[in-house]
């Protein structure tokens, strides 16, 4: 965590001055105050400071320090050390996120811009790559059923955001299918094949939910997998839930949403502009909805979605599927637990059913279930940091529903 702020100080040293050419002169005063700020978090992590409350009377301002105090009744001085490493990080976030939203000139800055534009501008192959396949299925009449599990696959595969596994996976459509293979034994529980059954069968809605993970690479690969459910039908209307403040560096915001069509609108390659051009539509037509919820960036684990913000429960509970992304939304789904890896997914959400759901995530923390017997112990000897590097993913779906 104090990496991750030293970075963020120094990028806003280092661009100082486009900030202040974005922001205007009356911000330079203002981004000295918030670089203050942030060496002091910093400050207070590396010395274990107590929480302080957050200042503020947005609605989230009050979730956090309801559970501050919350927090204070289980542990005596709630701090960075003591507290489970979930809250601990999502309040780090959040005091960041105080810090610009308590000045006058600079509430709106993304201070995680800077590394969202690199991480698109470093992944236009694979997106030129990834474009000609699915434009390439789209116009032809092939097996949809693989096609969709494919799609699905190279989707998880974005999650890891690391060029380096996704360059080989969409290296060309003739290789595609054999690449795939190849990672096919890092996806150490894939049930695909039931995701497949809940979009293809299912008619009882028409609505796909998704919750989105990182901008960049990740979030195209959103849009390329939404593109194949809207033109084949197994959809007509898909909603990707974004977050309201900058959260972990690259959780999409709707500007990231925004941004990324513009820039594809605006590419020399003919594929990409293509892609951007449905794509508006789809967003003009509301076939494609932005979804804006506070909370997605509280603290808390989705089984506290019901008593926190029962009308997202409500509404999640509209759609077929609720797809979740990404590491960070598989730890507040199965509650920060160290679940044994063989418990059952069903019975590690703890009652978090609001729709048919799944999660595509490769493994960055050491949060696993519903894995097969002994198939944790087989992986750990393959490679001992498994849970946190990335290299393996899961596709985990529950077909549970539970209305309230
Ligand atoms: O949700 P994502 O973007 O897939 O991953 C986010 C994340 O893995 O990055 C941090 C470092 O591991 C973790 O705190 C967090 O879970
Ligand atoms: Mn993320």
């Amino acid at each position: 965590m104090p990496v991750i702020l030293t970075q963020t100080i120094d990028i806003l040293v280092r661009t100082k001055e486009n900030i202040i050419k974005t922001y205007g002169e009356d911000a330079r005063e203002e981004l000295k105050g918030v670089i203050g700020e942030l060496s002091k978090l910093k400050y207070e992590i590396q010395t274990n400071k107590p929480f302080r409350k957050l200042i503020g009377d947005n609605w989230d301002v009050q979730q956090y320090n309801k559970y501050l105090e919350h927090q204070s009744v289980i542990i005596e001085h709630p701090n960075f050390y003591n507290s489970i490493w979930l809250h601990s990080e999502c309040y780090m976030y959040r005091r960041m996120r105080e810090a610009f939203e308590l000045t006058n000139n600079l509430k709106d800055m993304d201070p995680f811009e800077t590394q969202k534009v690199q991480s698109y501008n470093s992944a236009k192959i694979l997106m030129e790559q990834l474009g000609n396949y699915l434009l390439n299925i789209l116009e032809k009449d092939g097996d949809k059923k693989t096609e969709f599990i494919q799609l699905l696959k190279l989707n998880l595969w974005g999650n890891k955001c690391d060029l380096s596994i996704t360059n080989g996976v969409v290296a060309n459509d003739m290789e595609q299918s054999h690449e795939l293979e190849a990672l096919n034994t890092n996806i150490i529980c894939d049930h695909s094949e039931n995701v497949w059954n809940a979009i293809s069968t299912d008619t009882q809605s028409e609505i796909i939910d998704i919750v989105l993970d990182n901008a960049g690479y990740e979030l195209y690969t959103d849009l390329c997998l939404a593109d194949f459910v809207i033109t084949n039908k197994y959809a007509t209307k898909i909603r990707f839930y974004v977050k309201t403040i900058p959260w972990f560096i690259s959780d999409v915001l709707t500007k990231d949403i925004n941004w990324t069509l513009t820039q594809l609108n605006a590419s020399d390659n003919p594929t990409l502009r293509k892609l951007s051009q449905r794509w508006s539509n789809y967003l003009d037509s509301k076939i494609w909805t932005v979804e804006e919820h506070d909370f997605w960036t509280l603290p808390v684990s989705y089984t506290e979605m019901i008593s926190y913000d029962v009308e997202l429960y409500r509404k999640l509970s509209e759609a077929k599927l609720v797809v979740f992304k990404g590491d960070l939304n598989y730890r507040k789904l199965f509650g920060e637990k160290n679940w044994s890896p063989e418990t059952p997914v069903e019975e590690a959400l703890q009652g978090f059913h609001p729709s048919r759901l799944c999660s595509l995530r490769t493994l960055k923390a050491d949060i696993i279930c519903g894995l097969k017997e002994g198939l944790a112990e087989m992986t750990a000897a393959k490679s001992e940091d498994w849970l946190i590097t990335g290299n393996y993913g899961v596709i985990q779906y529950c077909d549970k529903v539970v209305i309230v």
